[in-house]
């Protein structure tokens, strides 16, 4: 695996000697993971998604309802954007890592990074950017979808063909309900962890609820929970271990 640039990885030996000694590990991801394959995050100061767009406005159910080709604009933008990026070495070195060691991805990111970075996804715990469906019947939409390569003020969602209900994205809205499966399938492989297992929490400010209760179930399941963030975050507490740096240059040192 390629040196990251700039500095020296400065990686504990306590975290590496973890990640040795685990059989299984659970990799909680968020927007941190692939910024620096060029996706934006939320929340971060300036490059915030949430920084330049309303978030009420734009994930929300009631936004849809109010204005689907303001809402649809924004999501289409998104599905360029992610099409027009490529995983980064901390994607690929999780899915190095699956071939060594029992590895659960759970990811709040609705790109499909990891997957193209080799990995298999257990949870999209927000959905998915390229999973399209009907508002009204529900019926999955795998039609052709227009990609502005700029973000455009407004466009027409395409119309579902069973019901010519409007088409949404597949992801989750704040105030909507997470998809069950996804979320017992992330609890269960959280809580099937024990003394000596890892849980890697990848790149999340842990403040988007019930997705930022996970860590707590690998703390209380005996794992050690270790902490890849270049800042301190709002699960930091619940974690035995931090790695302050970035997800593309810390992973790759796990890989071993
Ligand atoms: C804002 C927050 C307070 N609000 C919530 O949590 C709400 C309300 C709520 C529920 N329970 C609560 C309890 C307390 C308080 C509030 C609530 N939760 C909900 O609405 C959830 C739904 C939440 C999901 C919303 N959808 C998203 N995304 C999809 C859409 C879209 O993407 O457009 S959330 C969105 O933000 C989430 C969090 O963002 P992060 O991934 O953490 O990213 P962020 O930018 O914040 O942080 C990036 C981090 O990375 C770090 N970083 C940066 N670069 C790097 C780098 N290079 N390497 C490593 N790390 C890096 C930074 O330092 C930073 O720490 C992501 O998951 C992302 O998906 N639904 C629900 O509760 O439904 C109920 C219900 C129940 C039953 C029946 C009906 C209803």
């Amino acid at each position: 695996m390629s040196q990251a640039e700039g500095p020296a990885v400065e990686v504990s030996e306590e975290v590496l000697e973890a990640l040795r000694g685990a059989s299984r590990v659970v990799a909680l991801t968020g927007a941190g993971m692939s910024a620096e394959s060029g996706v934006p995050t939320f929340r971060d100061a300036q490059s915030g998604l949430w920084e330049q767009f309303d978030p009420s406005q734009l994930a929300t159910p009631e936004a849809w309802r109010a204005d689907p080709p303001f809402v649809w604009a924004w999501y289409a933008w998104r599905v360029g954007l992610v099409r027009s990026v490529q995983p980064n070495p901390g994607h690929c070195a999780l899915a190095e890592l699956a071939d060594l060691r029992e590895v659960a991805v759970v990811t709040q990111n609705i790109d499909d990074l990891h997957e193209r970075a080799g990995s298999t996804v257990l949870a999209h715990v927000h959905g998915s950017l390229l999973d399209f469906r009907c508002m009204d019947c529900g019926a999955p939409y795998d039609g052709e979808i227009e990609v502005p390569t700029e973000p455009v003020e407004r466009l027409d969602p395409p119309t579902c063909p069973e019901c010519q209900g409007d088409i949404r994205p597949g992801v989750v809205w704040f105030g909507e309900e997470l998809p069950r499966a996804a979320f017992d399938d992330a609890v269960a492989a959280l809580e099937a962890l024990g003394p000596g297992d890892v849980c890697l929490v990848v790149g999340t400010s842990g403040i988007v609820y019930p997705a930022a209760g996970l860590p707590a179930v690998a703390l209380s399941a005996g794992a050690t929970v270790v902490e890849v963030n270049p800042q301190e975050t709002d699960v930091s507490d619940m974690c035995h271990l931090h790695v302050r740096d970035t997800a593309a240059r810390v992973l790759p040192t796990l890989v071993e």
